[in-house]
């Protein structure tokens, strides 16, 4: 089910004298329980989309729908978005991390009895309830980030805006993060993430948008996207030496031994067959060359650029 469906989105900015094309015809959509990588180089149109997503910028043209409904003309589908978008701004440091979840909670219309209920659950669920009575700005960065999300959702938002949900944090706080944006999504909560970490956004999203110079220029599910740019190239590593026999066999079907490992270029049918030739050398690896999603996003991004 479409949690968000935004079509034809423009929007043009005009401050002294010069004309800015922000986001050109941009479509979006996420389900229930997707992540969307929303990527895309500086300046490429991510903040103005999402703000239009967001009911903050009203769009020259197009639509936004989420959860059905218009959140710049329906107060109640603006309800229905959660977002963390600078940082730790949604959450007040002299307040406690309770405190804050039933302050916002009360903002958004909930009873200071439902507020404090799913608040403390909330707590619960992101392992903050031992820090509940502490003030905010005495937790740690990652702390602060599980709060910042917790808040954002207190009022059970069907959709979701995350931007840069992990920079800044070390390692370990944002492996939780990242676990917890997974455990979400796994939960049915549709998510945008809004990144510049490549890494994060592959291994979380689901589905890929790319924009430049604002339009979108690639829209896919991850998976397929990352094959689409990956080579069809194997490396197969074995135990024990080549003989001449084997070497001849491999070279008939094109496959070449390189510095202790054999290269191979073409289908799975013809990998098969070069594995065959190998036998009853032990494998000890056999790798397909995958793209990255950094690989991906330069590729792409370098194309609009020459086109
Ligand atoms: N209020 C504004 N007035 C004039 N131009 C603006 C305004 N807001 C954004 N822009 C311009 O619109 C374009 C898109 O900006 P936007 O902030 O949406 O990009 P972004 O993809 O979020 O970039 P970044 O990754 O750097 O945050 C840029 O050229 C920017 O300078």
């Amino acid at each position: 089910m479409a949690v968000l469906v935004a079509e034809g989105l423009d929007k043009t900015f005009r401050s002294r004298g010069k004309t800015t094309r922000a986001v050109d015809g941009v479509h979006l959509r996420v389900d229930r329980g997707e992540v969307l990588a929303f990527l895309g180089p500086n300046g490429a149109g991510k903040t103005t989309t999402i703000k239009m997503i967001a009911g903050l910028i009203r769009p020259d043209a197009g639509s936004v729908r989420v959860a059905g409904r218009d959140p710049h003309r329906d107060p109640w589908a603006l309800r229905q978005l959660g977002a963390v978008l600078e940082g730790n701004r949604n959450v007040y440091w002299r307040l406690t991390p309770l405190e804050n979840l039933e302050y916002f909670g009360v903002l958004k219309g909930l009873p200071a009895a439902v507020a404090r209920r799913r608040g403390k659950a909330l707590l619960e669920r992101f392992e903050l309830t031992h820090k509940q009575n502490a003030l905010t700005q005495q937790l740690s960065r990652g702390m602060q980030q599980k709060l910042a999300i917790a808040v954002s959702l207190i009022h059970e938002p069907a959709l979701l805006l995350l931007d840069e949900p992990t920079l800044g944090l070390d390692v370990e706080a944002a492996e939780t993060v990242k676990q917890l944006i997974r455990e979400l999504a796994d939960d049915g909560q549709a998510i945008v993430l809004t990144t510049h970490q490549l890494d994060v956004a592959q291994q979380l999203s689901h589905r890929v948008a790319i924009i430049r110079e604002g339009r979108i220029v690639a829209e896919d599910r991850t998976a397929t996207l990352l094959a689409r740019f990956s080579g069809d190239q194997y490396e197969i590593e074995v135990e024990g030496e080549l003989d001449e026999a084997r070497r001849g066999r491999l070279a008939e079907l094109g496959a070449q031994p390189l510095n202790g490992r054999i290269v191979f270029v073409g289908s799975p049918e013809g990998l098969w067959a070069v594995l065959e030739a190998l036998r009853p050398l032990p494998i000890l690896r056999v790798e397909k060359d995958r793209a990255d999603l950094t690989e991906v996003f330069l590729k792409l991004i370098r194309e609009e650029t020459h086109a």
